[in-house]
């Protein structure tokens, strides 16, 4: 029987490395993960244009009464704590709009290159912007205000070896603030800390391994702030085949207010669309490893889209231009800045920026091994640098600069004599460094320095009170949760957002043949079998038991999938609340459920006739439920396995495991089983269809004698609905507990 089911079932291996040469990947195979695997994918952008646009907050927060945070880039909107302190408002007016650069210490780019710098191809121009007719696109609405302020931020981690724990700190005391209406960049050399510090300032890393304060208009970050806070990871997470119109429509069904209608959430999609440029691509797949869609930087600025579709009041993103080319980059900075124009707080990492995209920041964090060497305007940070004795010697990007100073790298930099004085000859640190100081001796002078001339004042800032009344700073407190939307039409929006994305598996022709196929070989093996002696029945009682393996086997590899793929969507999703978990799970669980039905169904009819069972309309329609049965069932094994394990390798291996311990104890190699392991039989699906497959062909029948006897059924279909609810339950518990971790 085993090589009746290998050869059935053939080797097929799938897309993923992942998968295990075994039966089980083979099984796996016959549905085939969707070929953009759940879609991290790298990326590289195009960017936007200046415009003096607004961005909206449908619904969100039209009750924020706060003029003075509208319009473009107001005098209140760009206070700093500075300005704060010295109850003046600074006017900040974007230095890039009215022509004006930075002045850096003997390297500031001339204005004229800010000013004439094109940061997209006229290609892009639109024809109302070329006629002088531009209108706003993305219609503005005040949002709330958020002041965020951190202080001495420390981050752990433990790092376990086999019999070791060491603990590592990460981030030694960070502190500094970002107001509403500025662009705070976090810059520092690879590993240096700055996707660990967005996500301590974005909530996502918080105690107890994360230590100081971080507050959003002086209040501790609350569940509220979630549906606030728009969050850019590095990596694209999206669908590969969904459109981007497609995916910023479903979002913006899931995450805008349930005060919009149906087509004012549509209509801000589009507007999105419009805002990032992303119109000759919107019904374009998004693509991923298997499938060509649109490129990195169209990509990242949908990922761009989805977060500023909900008009968040605090924006962070992780490396939004790398690997982009400085064209692209500075189009998506400068819809970073256009978006803090209208009274956001944006905070990004940033690798290594032009200088071009330096001046477009507000502010700068510079982090070397996890400790502040700098916190200020980033228009001061050379003026400091020149302070402390550190100057370049050469005409240099002011990014190239600091990275090199952050790094240890002394190279075309001048250094305070007391550096000097700290050589000692002989030092392999210093011989390698051609007789420089070594990296960790400037290291140390550059944190010494920070902390004895700016470290204190910047701490005294950060106690400056935020220019917000009660009630907003109130409101952040709220743990309530605001859904986009309501539970069903959470389910019904999922539901066809799944169908969607994996509408080309369902009218997958491979699929559907490989079925076929096994059909047409079953049906040829069995032609026209005989049922009237008892070789025949048992014959025939040899393909009822295929039938229960083939429709567990394939069940149970198709939704081991489905949740290890969807780990990083689901993650990102319910960390931004786009829905409730019992939403998704029931959506994603029936969605696939139509297909795997009419598979089954066409099977059956080949093998049924071909084979020449029993031909009776009152069978033909038990056997299809009692496989029905079977599937749903495996389904939640696979599912269940899926998602405890959220890893695809070690579920198909427990999968097959398991599957192949089902088989064997499903009642037709072995009848004779010890007592002590005879109770296996009762988890097993294949035993309790077959049993079942038995009873609806031979019932009534001359029963070959070798076969089990039967009984009401009732006991059969009893353990196949608790293994359709309990499996599912398990599956259900098992992502609950892995969003908790
Ligand atoms: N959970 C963790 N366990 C062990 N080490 C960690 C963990 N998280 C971060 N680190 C380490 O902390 C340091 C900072 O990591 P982080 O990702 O914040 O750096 P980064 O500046 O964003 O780097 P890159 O620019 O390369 O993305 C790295 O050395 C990283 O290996």
């Amino acid at each position: 029987m085993m090589e009746k089911v290998n050869s059935t079932m053939g080797l097929v291996r799938t897309k993923s490395d992942q998968l295990v040469e075994s039966m089980a990947a083979a099984m796996a195979a016959m549905k085939s993960p969707p070929s953009g695997d759940g879609s991290m994918v790298p990326s590289t952008a195009d960017g936007s244009r200046k415009s003096s646009r607004r961005i909206t907050s449908p619904g969100v927060s039209r009750h924020y009464n706060n003029s003075h945070i509208r319009k473009t880039r107001s005098a209140q909107l760009k206070l700093d704590i500075d300005d704060l302190s010295n109850g003046a408002a600074l006017s900040r007016a974007s230095s890039a709009s009215l022509g004006l650069s930075f002045s850096f210490t003997g390297f500031s780019v001339p204005p004229e290159d800010i000013a004439d710098s094109k940061p997209f191809s006229d290609d892009d121009i639109p024809e109302d912007l070329e006629a002088g007719t531009r209108k706003k696109r993305l219609e503005a609405e005040p949002t709330l205000p958020i002041y965020l302020k951190f202080k001495e931020v420390t981050y752990k981690v433990v790092l376990k070896g086999l019999t070791t724990a060491e603990e590592k700190e990460i981030l030694h005391g960070i502190t500094g603030s970002v107001s509403p209406g500025e662009v705070l960049a976090l810059m520092g050399p690879s590993g240096s800390g700055k996707t660990t510090l967005l996500n301590v300032l974005g909530g996502r890393l918080r105690q107890p391994k994360a230590g100081g304060s971080v507050t959003y208009n002086e209040q501790q970050y609350s569940k509220f702030l979630k549906s606030r806070i728009g969050f850019v990871t590095q990596d694209d997470v999206l669908y590969p085949h969904l459109t981007v119109r497609e995916t910023l429509t479903y979002a913006a069904y899931l995450r805008l207010p349930k005060t919009l209608t149906k087509q004012q959430k549509e209509q801000r999609a589009m507007d999105v669309i419009c805002e990032l440029g992303l119109e000759r691509c919107q019904d374009t797949m998004i693509g991923g490893s298997f499938v060509r869609g649109v490129s990195g930087g169209e990509r990242k600025r949908v990922c761009i889209g989805n977060e500023i579709l909900i008009n968040p009041s605090l924006l962070f993103l992780d490396e939004p231009t790398s690997g982009l080319d400085s064209t692209t980059a500075l189009r998506i900075i400068q819809v970073l800045q256009d978006i803090a124009e209208d009274g956001k707080t944006v905070v990004t990492t940033i690798h290594q920026p032009s200088s071009r995209l330096f001046h477009k920041f507000d502010k700068l964090i510079l982090l070397g091994k996890g400790s502040l060497l700098y916190f200020g305007k980033a228009s001061q940070v050379m003026n400091y640098f020149s302070t402390i004795g550190c100057t370049p010697l050469i005409s240099m990007n002011p990014a190239e600069f600091l990275l090199d100073l952050a790094n240890g790298n002394i190279n075309d930099v001048t250094v305070p004599s007391e550096l000097d004085d700290k050589v000692q000859i002989g030092d392999p640190e210093t011989e390698k460094n051609h007789g420089k100081p070594s990296a960790a001796v400037i290291h140390d002078y550059l944190v010494e320095s920070y902390e004895s001339r700016v470290a204190e004042k910047e701490k005294r800032k950060l106690g400056v009170p935020i220019p917000i009344n009660e009630e907003m700073k109130l409101k952040l407190t709220s743990a309530k949760r605001e859904w986009g939307a309501s539970w069903w039409q959470q389910y019904s929006i999922l539901f066809k957002r799944g169908i969607k994305e994996r509408r080309h598996e369902y009218f997958s022709w491979l699929r559907i043949t490989q079925v076929l196929a096994t059909a047409v070989v079953l049906g040829c093996l069995w032609w026209q079998s005989d049922s009237k002696t008892e070789k025949g029945l048992e014959d025939q009682a040899g393909l009822l038991f295929f039938i229960s393996v083939f429709w567990g086997f394939f069940p149970v590899f198709t939704a081991i999938f489905a949740f290890p793929q969807e780990r990083a969507m689901l993650l990102k999703e319910r960390a931004a609340d786009m829905y409730r978990l019992s939403a998704y799970f029931l959506a994603r669980t029936t969605s696939d459920l139509p297909l795997d039905l009419v598979l089954p169904v066409l099977f059956l009819l080949v093998v049924y006739f071909m084979a020449g069972l029993r031909l009776d309309a009152g069978i033909f329609f038990l056997t299809v439920l009692t496989v029905f049965l079977c599937i749903v069932a495996a389904q939640g094994l696979g599912l269940a396995i899926g998602a405890s394990l959220m890893d695809i390798k070690k579920a198909t291996t427990l999968g097959s495991v398991t599957v192949m311990t089902f088989m064997l104890a499903g009642g037709y190699f072995v009848k004779k089983v010890p007592v002590f392991i005879s109770w296996i039989r009762y988890l097993s699906f294949n035993y309790h269809t077959y049993r079942l497959l038995l009873k609806v062909h031979y019932e009534n029948h001359v029963r070959p004698r070798n076969l089990m006897k039967f009984d009401s059924g009732l006991m059969e279909v009893g353990a196949l609905v608790a293994m359709v609810f309990g499996y599912r339950l398990l599956a259900y518990i098992a992502l609950r507990r892995m969003r908790l971790k």
